[in-house]
């Protein structure tokens, strides 16, 4: 199965809100028509309206795939909409932060091939990164056709184990609200050094993307490019004391961010 079959047989999106749209939106870009294409959302936003997808209407019997983008909270409701597809050819992809394999496989039919993906934001404009890891039923086929999918919205990598899912979750599934706080934190420290709010904001978005641009093509590693922004006894130098201080700086800060965000993950396995 590839994605001409996903155009084919359909692919229906269970909750189309910030993440569902920001992949649907990667999808359709990347030539998905919108004809193949069923959204099942009780509020679809206007963005969604206008695509051209079609909203809350009859599903297919069987389509090619169902990806799951609801709140783990809503789970319980949202699922019994799609589970009689389960025990077929149908492959399910939850996004879903938390919600374990197994919980899925209680609803979905144990006989279901069953993909846990963790996405992020980025996807909308193709930059996203999604990690991926399959039930026992979920074969080469179906983890090359989830990667396919997801490639058409960023990076894939392959897990091998679904109790990596907290981790990945808590450095990049939720990592890039991490960086827009940087940003925000970046620009509101430029006004408090006498800039404009607007300039601050341009500087600060543009260092933040421009330098992770570079971070991604560059073949030096981010600590050489960071040494590279250094000079002896400059500018960065004395930001950079107060930045990697061990014990107040991000270092520790990072260190605790993640944990929370894990934790919580850890913490969702039980609804
Ligand atoms: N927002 C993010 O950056 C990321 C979110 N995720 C996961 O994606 C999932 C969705 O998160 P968001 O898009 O942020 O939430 P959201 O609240 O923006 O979207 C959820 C959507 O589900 C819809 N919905 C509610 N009840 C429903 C039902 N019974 N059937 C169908 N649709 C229903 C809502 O109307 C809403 O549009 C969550 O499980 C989250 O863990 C994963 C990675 C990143
Ligand atoms: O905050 C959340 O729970 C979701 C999962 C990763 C990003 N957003």
């Amino acid at each position: 199965m590839n994605m001409d079959d996903v155009a084919r047989n359909g692919l229906v999106l269970l909750g189309c809100g910030k993440m569902g749209s920001a992949m649907l939106q990667g999808w359709l870009a990347s030539g998905l028509p919108p004809g193949s294409v069923w959204v099942i959302d009780p509020k679809p936003s206007e963005w969604l309206k206008s695509t051209g997808v079609k909203i809350n209407a009859d599903l297919p019997a069987s389509p090619a795939i169902v990806l799951i983008a609801v709140k783990p909270q809503m789970m319980g409701d949202a699922l019994p909409t799609i589970a009689a597809m389960g025990n077929g050819a149908t492959l399910f992809i939850s996004v879903a932060a938390g919600t374990p394999i197994s919980s899925l496989e209680q609803t979905l039919g144990a006989q279901s091939p069953i993909i846990r993906a963790m996405p992020n934001t980025p996807a909308a404009v193709a930059r996203g990164i999604s990690a991926i890891i399959g039930n026992v039923h979920a074969g080469a086929g179906h983890l090359d056709l989830a990667e396919e999918l997801l490639s058409a919205v960023g990076q894939v990598v392959r897990l091998d184990s679904e109790d990596q899912m907290d981790a990945v979750t808590g450095v990049s599934g939720s990592g890039p609200a991490y960086v827009f706080h940087m940003i925000e934190c970046l620009a509101k420290a430029g006004e408090a050094e006498g800039l404009a709010p607007d300039l601050a904001m341009q500087l600060a978005k543009a260092t933040v993307a421009g330098a992770g641009a570079l971070a991604e093509a560059a073949d030096e590693t981010p600590a050489q490019l960071r040494v590279n922004v250094t000079s002896p006894n400059g500018t960065t130098q004395a930001g950079l004391e107060v930045l990697m201080d061990e014990a107040r700086g991000l270092p520790p800060l990072m260190k605790d961010t993640v944990r929370a965000a894990a934790g919580r993950s850890r913490e969702l396995r039980n609804g």
